[in-house]
Parts: structure tokens; sequence; C-alpha cells
């Protein structure tokens, strides 16, 4: 479903990724672990198409996402890639559910059509009490079901996660892996997570080790 090849990736003098090699398929939850440094959030953004690498490919079902580039590029994401980062970057002038519709608005779709699925992944993912909160008035772990929500408007190819419960309590970080698993069984929603989160990575179906710039 994505692949990256040869995926290599300097910052000034620093090697981060030396010729990574990764393949995740449809409906996969797969997490990245390593130390500190190692390269993971460095590969997330690559594959996410949020950073170029140096050398090296990423495809997605067969599309070369690496050559894409301006409103090419930016329309790709919008529509195939959804993000979860450690904090949640919601937009904090708008209401819960103003913040799932807009990746969708951005992409052209129905006001209708999108204001449906997004009260339809609200309830899903428990926070469709909160549809017209902003998000200093809903509680971190409701804030990251958002922002999940969010990731998921536009059914995007894959979800890159990067330290999605990295400030979430143990109950809340539960209840978000719990989520990520009932999305996959029901929409067979592909995930790649960057987590320290031993149970997280445990529960995958997959766990890649990244050490020094490469999976090991
Ligand atoms: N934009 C950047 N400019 C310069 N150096 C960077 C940049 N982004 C990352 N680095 C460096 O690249 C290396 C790898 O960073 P990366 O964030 O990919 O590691 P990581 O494995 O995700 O670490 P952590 O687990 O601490 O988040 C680090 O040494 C980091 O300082």
């Amino acid at each position: 479903m994505i692949s990256g090849r040869q995926i290599y990736k300097a910052y000034g003098t620093v090697q981060v990724l030396k010729g990574v090699n990764i393949d995740i398929n449809k409906g996969e939850v797969v997490s990245i672990v390593g130390p500190s440094g190692s390269g993971k959030s460095t590969l997330l953004h690559i594959l996410g198409t949020l950073d170029k690498p140096d050398a090296g490919s990423v495809t997605m079902n067969n599309i070369a996402i690496s050559s894409l580039t301006g409103k090419q590029l930016a329309a790709f994401r919008n529509r195939n890639i959804g993000f979860v980062f450690q904090f949640h970057h919601l937009l904090p002038e708008f209401s819960a559910l103003e913040n799932v519709c807009i990746p969708a608005w951005l992409a052209g779709r129905r006001k209708k059509e999108v204001t449906e699925r997004a009260r339809e992944l609200l309830a899903v993912l428990g926070v469709d009490h909160r549809l017209d909160n902003k998000p200093n008035e809903l509680s971190g772990g409701e804030q990251q079901r958002v922002a999940v929500a969010r990731a998921l408007i536009n059914q995007p190819q894959i979800v890159f996660a990067d330290e999605p419960t990295g400030n979430l309590d143990t109950a809340n970080a539960r209840e978000l892996h719990d989520l990520f698993f009932s999305l996959r069984e029901r929409f067979l929603q592909t995930f790649l997570i960057v987590t320290h989160n031993e149970e997280l990575a445990a529960i995958s179906d997959r766990t890649l080790h990244m050490k020094d710039g490469l999976i090991v």
C-alpha cells in the first residue's frame, strides 16, 4: 500500500536516515519504536509527504508520491493521508465539529455530506456530546479523539500518528489504542504509529525497530 525504498535524509552534517526500506499493507496497524534521535519522526514525515527525502522514493498504491510537488502534493496529502500528533493542533477558535470538517471543506467536498460524516465519526469516537465545544473546553483525551476524527474525515489511505498517546494518561492512552483497532476493524483503516508506549507497540500487528537511521 505504501512503500519507502532506500530513503536517505540528512540535516546539515547529521545523516538521520541511512537507506530505509519499509512496506505497510492495507489494514495493518504498525508501530515504529526506537531510541530518541534514531529518525522515527523524520521517517514518518517523509512517508507522510511533510518532508522530502534527499534520496530514495515513496510510493502509495503505485503513485510516486515523493516526486509530487506544489498543489498536486497538497491535494494528494489532503485526500490520502491523515495525521495525528502528540499535541493535537486543533484550531482554538473553531468547534470540535468544525475542526473535523475543515480538511474536507478544503478538499471542496459538499458541506452537508461532510457534516454528516463528521458527526458519525465523532459518535464512533465517543465525543458526539461535545460537537459545539471549542478545544480548550475538552479534556486531553477528548481533544485527541477529535484530532483522530479530523485525520479520518477524508477517508485517508493511511493515518500517520506521531506519539499520539504521549500527552495522555494511561486510561486515555488505552482508549485511544482500542480506538485505532476498532477503526481498523470497521474501516480497514491503516495506521503507522511512532510510539514510546510499549503497550501500544506490543499489541500492534507489527513493530518496526529503528536504530541509527535504519530499521533493524
Ligand atoms: N528539522 C530539523 N533540523 C535539524 N535537525 C533535525 C530536524 N529534525 C530532526 N533533526 C535531527 O534528526 C535526528 C532524528 O530526529 P527524529 O525526530 O527523527 O528522531 P526520533 O527518533 O523521532 O526521536 P524522538 O523519539 O526523540 O522523537 C535528531 O538528531 C534531530 O535532532
